[in-house]
């Protein structure tokens, strides 16, 4: 029988996923939606029961020509004629199984790591489950995760052996992250043929709408063809995919940030600094820079609390960092409060580098050259500009720099001059507390320091880091408010450093990065 794997539904029966819905019109439905495989799974029913509903399920299946499987019990397999078994790590042997269900009968197999899925292809496979790819609500054994790189590495490592056998990923697949599995666990001459999913279905207000959205996204993933043409979710999925190693580097180089930084944040941003792997030093006087400069790590300006002295010590600190070739991040706080602020503006602009400026709207607006612009103390102040004004300010900044822009808000802008993205993460609360953008600024900076290759990669892996920790936080039982919010989002962060450290790149499909497509400015 020929196995078509595109969109695998492995049912459960479970009060916590299947609720008050009937198996049996679940996978109806399922089916009706374009479901091409069917895994009966049932580890707590009694034989008679299994036999009983296994057989109307095959029905079901057989009236839409799906097989249907069974999972792990051979004997409800041949009593009731199924089109398949299939065996887990800790289920009856391949070889025995095949001497009692014969040739005709689909045997499939959960592997975890390449020798599984050499030892299961030799011994006669016809089909290969990969997984854990994700931790799900009902399976929290992170040892066993894989990570589409996990997949990937057995995807690679079964290209060339006799038999080729289709494959899918499992575990925690959804419509949201369908595609960028898919993509991601590609290996140099083998892909996924299709993915497993459990609750994605199942636990499915509409079975049969989430079965036909998965279908689709399974037919069509991105980044393969497009027209000839690469897929716009291509661009984005490349950086996608390096981000997490650039989390994973900066946790193990665990680069020195040296923040020149007001006084509101000095606790907090070390903290930041600390949970996500960096090593903080706050250090005002500029007379210590160069010594500083020489230690590999990269420097946060941010003139929040601007005292008379300053303005040079600024100076002095980013030309040491300039001058050992160490990127520094200039945070504007409050660029158009004062007209110190201005004039400081002005000339630290004209007497240093700065290889990220990261600012809300009505600072960029300030740097630049809304000079008259008036900021109410530090915060941006309500905007009457269009997303596409934001972007372009962002831009044509960064053209001009010839470095990297960040506009920050509720969306944030990114640019480098000719890639331009926003990024839709983040929590309301991060607008309710004290030196959110502050922090930001660090978590960029050292990320900066990490990785030298890609500044844009750079910032947009420390962007991401930080919103979907504070995504995290703000999903906890234990945040209530923004004052629960800030302990919550600092052990969030070092949640988000820990899964990168384990090659766990789950925390990433929370990412919202969008291309935006406007022209690069031909002069400024
Ligand atoms: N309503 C929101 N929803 C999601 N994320 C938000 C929201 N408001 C701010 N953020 C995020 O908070 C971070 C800081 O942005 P914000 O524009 O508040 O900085 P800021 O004004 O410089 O803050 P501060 O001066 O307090 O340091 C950014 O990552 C931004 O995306
Ligand atoms: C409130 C405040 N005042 C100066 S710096 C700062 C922190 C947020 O920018």
């Amino acid at each position: 029988m020929k196995i078509d794997c595109t969109l695998y539904l492995v049912t459960d029966s479970t009060p916590a996923i299947l609720g008050k819905n009937h198996l049996e019109d679940v996978v109806r439905a399922a089916v009706q939606g374009g479901v091409t495989l069917v895994q009966y799974r049932d580890k707590l029913s009694d034989t008679g029961d299994l036999i009983r509903t296994a057989q109307s399920l095959r029905t079901i299946c057989r009236q839409h020509s799906v097989p249907l499987i069974i999972n792990d019990r051979v004997d409800v397999a041949l009593a009731m004629d199924a089109d398949g078994v299939h065996l887990g790590q800790t289920d009856m042997d391949i070889i025995t199984a095949r001497q009692l269900v014969g040739s005709k009968m689909i045997i499939g197999v959960t592997v975890s790591s390449l020798v599984e899925a050499v030892t299961a292809v030799e011994a006669g496979a016809d089909y290969l489950g990969i997984g854990t790819v994700y931790t799900t609500p009902t399976k929290k054994d992170t040892k066993a995760i894989l990570g589409t790189a996990g997949v990937r590495d057995i995807l690679d490592g079964i290209t060339g052996l006799k038999k080729v056998v289709p494959t899918v990923a499992i575990g925690g697949i959804n419509a949201k992250n369908i595609q960028r599995v898919m993509f991601k666990s590609q290996g140099k001459r083998k892909r996924l043929d299709g993915v497993a999913v459990v609750s994605a279905i199942m636990a499915a207000e509409s079975p049969k709408a989430a079965a036909q959205a998965l279908r689709r996204l399974a037919t069509e993933p991105p980044g393969f063809i497009n027209g000839g043409r690469p897929h716009p979710f291509k661009e984005v999925d490349d950086l996608l995919r390096q981000a997490n190693n650039v989390i994973k580097d900066l946790g193990a180089k665990h680069p020195l940030c040296h923040n020149m930084t007001n006084l509101v944040v000095q606790n907090f941003a070390a903290n930041v600094a600390l949970s996500i792997g960096s090593s903080p030093i706050m250090a005002n006087n500029g007379d210590e820079a160069p010594e500083l400069a020489k230690l590999g790590g990269a420097l946060v300006i941010n003139m929040g609390s601007i005292t008379p002295e300053a303005r040079s010590n600024y100076v002095r600190a980013a030309q040491a960092y300039n001058a050992c070739g160490q990127p520094v991040l200039f945070d504007p706080v409050g660029a158009g409060a004062t007209k110190l602020r201005r004039d400081t503006v002005k000339s630290l602009m004209a007497e240093c580098y700065f290889e990220v400026i990261k600012g809300n709207e009505s600072e960029l607006i300030v740097l630049w050259g809304g000079l008259n612009t008036q900021q109410k103390g530090v915060d941006s102040g309500i905007s009457t500009s269009s997303d596409l004004d934001k972007a372009a300010l962002t831009m044509k900044l960064a053209a001009r720099e010839r470095n990297v822009v960040v506009l920050t808000g509720k969306t944030d802008y990114l640019s480098d001059g000719t890639r331009t993205y926003a990024i839709k993460n983040g929590s309301g609360y991060l607008g309710r507390i004290t030196g959110s953008g502050c922090t930001l600024g660090t978590t960029i900076a050292a990320c900066l320091a990490s990785h030298r290759e890609d500044k844009l990669l750079a910032t947009l892996s420390g962007i991401l880091m930080y919103e979907i920790a504070a995504e995290r936080a703000n999903l906890r039982d234990d945040v209530k408010g923004p004052g629960t919010f800030v302990p919550a989002f600092i052990d969030e962060l070092a949640n988000v450093a820990r899964l990168a450290h384990e090659l766990n790149d789950s925390w990433l499909d929370q990412a919202k990065v969008e291309r935006i497509g406007i022209r690069e400015p031909r002069s400024v």
